[in-house]
Order: C-alpha cells, then structure tokens, then sequence
C-alpha cells in the first residue's frame, strides 16, 4: 500500500484525468460512495449487526444487554464470548449472538442441523453478516450456517438455494431510519466529496444535512456540481453562521472540511465547525483526512478533529501514520477511487506500508524464514557483534541472542576481556571473543581486534552498550573502513558517527544500516528531537539518501529509509515495547537476518515487523503489557 504527501496525490489526480481521461468528477463520485459505505459500516457497527469488512472475519461481536434489546456492542477479536447473561442459548447452553432484525431487535436463535449452535451467520453470498435481508432492506428471515445448511430452528438443515438474487448491501441499512448524519462542507474538493456522500446516505435512508461552513455560492468545479445535484435532489441544508446547527440532535458527523490542499490553522467558521464537532460526543468520520491535520508531516493544527473513522482516499497519506495526526485519525481505512496503483508505481511510489504483501514483492525478500533440508549452521551466515561494557554488558547479550532467535547461524560476541567470566554460559549458543578492555571498557586500540574478529563474518553490528571511550571516532572509522561486509550501526556508535564528519571517510563496498531512536537521530541530523518527530518518514527519506545509508528511524510506526529514496512505515508494534533493551534486540535481529543473505533494505524492512509482531505476541502473552521486558521479545521471535 502506497503512502503518499499531498503533492504526490494531486499529481496522480491529474495524470488520471489528463492521461486517462477520467473526470474528476467520477473521481469525486467514488470517494463519496466509498465514505457513505464506511459510515454504513460504522452505523452497523453501533446498531444492531455484524460488520461484513475483513476486519470482521478477525473477530467477532460480543453482546451486551440493553434494555431488552440485544445490540452487538464493540468487536473485540478472540474467542466468542460464551457466558450467560440472559440472551439465547443453543441446547449445549452456548450462547447464539448474532440475528438481529432491521429494527435492532433479537430475532431468533441460529443452530446447525445437528441442534448445536451454528456460531456464526452467514449471508447468501457466503460472507458473515448480520442476518439476510433483502433488497428493499427488509428482513429476508433466512440464516445459514457454514456449510449452506439453514439454521433457524434448530429444524432439519435447508439446503441452500442455487439462485439468489441480492441488493446493494454495501448501501443498505436497516435501521436507516434512526439515523440523522451532519455533513460539514468546506468549499473546496474535500466539501464535494462529503456531498457525493450524503446523496449517498440519502438514498440508503439516512437523514443527511449539509452544513457548509462557506456561502454554497463560493463552491467550484466538481464541489459545486456536486452542491447543484444535492439541491436538486432536495438535501435539506443549512449555513453556519447564518442558520442554527444542531450538533445535539444528529447521530453522527463526517467532516469534509478540509482535506489536502488545506494549509495553517483552520480559519473562521472551520474552526468552530471543528471545535463543535469534537464537543459534540458524536462519532466523527472524516473525509480523506481529518480537518487540519497535516497530510504530510502529521502534525495537527488547533483545533483538528478527532476522528472515530477517516476514509482515507486512494492512498495512504503520510500524515496519518505520523503522531501526532494518527492518534486523530481513529480507524483509518483506505479505500480505492479509481486512481491506478500502476501510476504512484510508475511515480516511484516513495513510501509504502510495511505488509507480508510489500515485503515479498516491493522488496522481493523471502519472509519464509524457511530452513532448507541439506542447510548447517554455515548456511545461515555468522554475525560478529561488538557491542557490552560493564555497565551495559545486557545490551550485548540481548542483540546477540535476538541475533541468534532471527535465525542466523553463528554470532561471534567481542567484548571487553574483563566481562567475559560473567557472560560465559549467560547465553551458551554465542562464541565470545575477548577485544582488549581489562577494566570492562573499550579502547580506541581494540579497532584492530575487532578488525581480525570481522574476517569472513558475514556482517558487523556495533554499538549496543558500547560507552563512549577516548577515540571511540577514529576506533568506529577503523571499523567503518576496514570491514568487508554490511554493518549495523546502534546506539553509542550512532553518537559517534553524530559527531564525525562521516561522509569524508572511505566509503564503503557494502551496506551500512543504521537504526537511531529520536534522540540518536537528532544528534546525527544536528536538529532537535521534536524536529525529527515532525515530519520522520521525510527526514528519514533525506537523510539515507544523503548519506547514501538504510536507515531504520524507531519510534511508533518504525521508518526504514533506502539510499535509492524509498521508504517503509512499519505499523507493527506495541506500547509496551517502549522498555530498555528492545532497541537491542531490534538490532541483533537486523544483524542476524543479514547475516541469512538479505539485503540491507529487505533485513531491516523485515526486521523491524518482525520485532513488532514478537512485541505484540510478547505483550499478549503477559497479564499486563506494562511488565514486557526486553528479553520477552526475543523469545516471542
Ligand atoms: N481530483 C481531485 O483533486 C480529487 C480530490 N479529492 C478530495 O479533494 C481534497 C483536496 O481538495 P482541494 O485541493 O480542493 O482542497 P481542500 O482540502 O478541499 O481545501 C481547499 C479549500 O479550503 C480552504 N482552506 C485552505 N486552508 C484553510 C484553512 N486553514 N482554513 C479555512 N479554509 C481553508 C481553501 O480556501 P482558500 O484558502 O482558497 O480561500 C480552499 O477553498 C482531498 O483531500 C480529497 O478529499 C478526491 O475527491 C479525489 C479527487
Ligand atoms: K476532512
């Protein structure tokens, strides 16, 4: 999935319209239908029925009871929840949670032909959803069970009809009538988008009404096509400023404000729109990107939305993966418009996603993490680390186990000579290799033993729990020059890179891959470290082609830059990876998948999500996220 700045968007605009001849205003008519569709989803959501998105296929809908009424409540993923509160229960005492009629009310219990309850309902097409309604959104009163069989009853299986015939469901709701949506209209495209929505709504039979933060008259191009079709289609609509909004009556808002061609601080009417929408209580859906949030940097702009859902159109924007604009964004979904990915391709497409699917194509890496038959652990390569001191003797025992749980084959450890009696069987897999050091602190005089240890290594990882030392800088250009194989750079040796002048040294043959927290990267791009959090996929973008490096920038949503300018955002992760050590990890991770023969790009794309899915499986497997540790990761690799 391709991640894109405004200006990248406006230009795959217009190579649509101008070289495919695409109007913009089919453009305009998909991003409306598309949002009208994700606010039916979320109106499913809150009233009375499964969701029928992928994300539902994951999870499953746990009921609460409500006054009589049984309304599935928020979707948690796991295990269906099987205790008694009152509901329906299969014979075997299971509860049935899933068959709701149109008006949100329980309908019936769902059982397989066997009397045991069927788990899930399907609906004609197969899909999961919420009961089977029919065209005109009547409930159709059919429920099937996986294998086609009908389920209501607990009677002998039905089987399923050969033909069928079925509506529009995307576009359907049926409890349409419970809902009145306000849609705030800027005047620029993002406003023309939220009417093609509202038509939309309109006709699934949902209440809509147009709020247009600027006179209607001042509308242009497609928006004001799309304001004539809406008048014409007698959409009630109001003007702020001029007729009373009453934000306490509606159910719910989507905020087409102000989208990518927006700048500064919201101004005048917008700014109020935007404060009220946000004390209002209601769900907001924005409309590509929550008004003034920056679409590039993230950064947001007082006051911006806070979103529950943004649909975000055609491609991923930068901003919505960049703090503090993500935590406004809500559930982000990004829906297509009949923009081709073929031509953000052809563009270079500078930034992607991180997915399986980036991974094995984008970056051709084989993510198998296959063994072969004949393979020995000289086939999955060998990591020299020269990382500890006697103070931070743990940081190298970490990345050089989380080298070893990546897969490589070997990890030679160098370190100073006095720590060895201590670590010896702390990690009895590793080889250990005394570097100077009697007093457990490196020394500018051990660049020629770390030089020897390098010799048909595979790859070089320096840095974890160094210190600092006098002449650590020519100590790091030593290795820096004289290593004939990729390195990975890390902690202290970052600092020491941070206060060289790199770029005058010998340049290398092989990869360099460097992998600084905000501080780190501060002191390397000599700016402050909320500079670095201002916009970190462009600084990471400019600072790897400059210095012709891979940079893997940590933080939330991880950056992995190439020196030939493209970028992976990786959104694996957990908030409680955020503890000493994990850096460390990440580092023996990228080493050791070097090490196995990938190259710098695909080792440190693949090592950072696979350090985030280890994080998250880590952080499930403990009571409380907050007591993850480190060394939990690696062993969760
Ligand atoms: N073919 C396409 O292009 C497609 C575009 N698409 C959609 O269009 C969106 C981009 O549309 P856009 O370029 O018209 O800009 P948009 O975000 O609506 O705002 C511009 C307006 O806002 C105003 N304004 C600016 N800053 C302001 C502020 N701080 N406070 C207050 N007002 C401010 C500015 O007024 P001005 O400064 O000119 O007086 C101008 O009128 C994009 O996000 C997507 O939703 C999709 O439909 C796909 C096809
Ligand atoms: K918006």
């Amino acid at each position: 999935m391709y991640i894109v700045t405004a200006q990248d968007m406006r230009e795959l605009d217009r190579q649509t319209i101008e070289r495919l001849g695409i109007p913009a205003v089919a453009l305009m008519e998909n991003a409306g239908r598309a949002i009208a569709e994700e606010i039916i989803k979320l109106c499913r959501r809150r009233f009375g029925g499964a969701d029928t998105s992928a994300a539902w296929t994951l999870g499953t809908s746990r009921t609460v009871q409500d006054g009589g009424a049984r309304q599935p409540g928020r979707t948690e993923a796991g295990a269906l929840d099987r205790s008694p509160d009152g509901g329906a229960y299969s014979p075997g005492g299971t509860r049935g949670d899933g068959v709701y009629g149109p008006d949100g009310t329980w309908v019936g219990r769902v059982y397989g032909p066997d009397g045991a309850w069927a788990g899930r309902v399907y609906g004609p097409d197969g899909t999961w959803g919420d009961g089977v309604y029919g065209p005109d959104g009547a409930w159709a009163g059919r429920v099937y069970g996986p294998d086609g069989t009908q389920g209501t009853g607990g009677g002998p299986g039905i089987k399923r009809p050969g033909f069928t015939v079925s509506g529009d469901a995307a576009l359907t709701l049926g409890r349409a009538g419970a809902e009145h949506w306000l849609v705030l209209v800027g005047k620029g495209n993002n406003g023309g988008d939220g009417i093609a929505a509202a038509r939309h709504l309109r006709e699934a039979g949902i209440a809509v009404t147009l709020v247009y933060a600027a006179a209607p008259e001042s509308l242009a191009g497609e928006a004001a096509l799309q304001r004539d079709a809406a008048a014409a289609m007698g959409l009630p609509a109001v003007v702020y400023g001029r007729d009373r909004v009453d934000f306490a009556a509606c159910s719910g808002i989507l905020d087409a404000l102000l989208g990518t061609g927006s700048a500064g601080a919201p101004r005048g009417a917008y700014a109020e729109l935007i404060a009220a929408a946000n004390g209002s209580g209601k769900p907001v859906v924005s409309a590509d990107i929550p008004s003034r949030l920056d679409a590039d940097t993230g950064q947001t702009h007082k006051p911006c939305i806070h979103a529950a859902v943004t649909v975000c159109l055609a491609f991923l924007k930068r901003g919505l993966l960049q703090y503090p604009g993500a935590g406004n964004a809500g559930q982000v979904v990004v829906r297509s418009i009949g923009i081709p990915a073929a031509l953000a391709r052809e563009g270079g497409g500078p930034a992607s996603l991180l997915t399986p699917e980036v991974l094995r194509t984008r970056l051709q890496g084989d993510v198998s993490r296959r063994r072969s038959p004949e393979g020995h652990k000289g086939t999955y390569g060998h990591v020299l680390l020269a990382a500890g001191s006697l103070s931070m003797s743990g940081a190298g025992l970490l990345a050089a186990r989380a080298a070893l749980r990546a897969g490589c084959g070997l990890v030679t450890w160098a370190l100073p000579s006095m720590l060895l009696p201590y670590v010896i069987g702390a990690a009895p897999e590793l080889m250990l290799a005394a570097a100077g050091g009697e007093n457990g602190t490196w020394s500018a005089g051990t660049a020629a033993e770390v030089l020897r240890l390098s010799t048909g290594r595979d790859v070089t990882a320096v840095g974890p729990g160094l210190g600092r030392f006098p002449g650590d800088q020519e100590w790091l250009r030593a290795l820096w020059e004289g290593i004939d194989a990729p390195m990975v750079i890390d902690a202290d040796a970052l600092n020491m890179l941070a206060d060289s002048d790199y770029s005058s040294w010998t340049s290398r043959r092989h990869p360099v891959i460097l992998t600084p927290h905000p501080g780190e990267m501060a002191r390397l791009a000599g700016i402050s470290t909320a500079e670095v959090q201002r916009d970190r996929i462009g600084l990471a973008l400019a600072y790897a082609r400059e210095h012709g490096v891979t940079l893997v920038l940590k933080g939330a949503h991880t950056v992995v830059a190439t020196p030939e300018g493209e970028a992976y955002v990786n959104i694996t992760g957990h908030p409680g990876m955020g503890t000493g050590g994990a850096g460390d990890v990440l580092t023996g991770i990228i080493a050791g998948l070097l090490a196995q023969g990938l190259n710098a790009a695909q080792a440190a794309a693949f090592g950072v999500y696979l350090h985030g899915l280890a994080g998250e499986r880590a952080a499930r497997q403990r009571h409380d996220p907050s007591a993850l540790i480190a060394g939990d990761i690696i062993e969760a690799l």
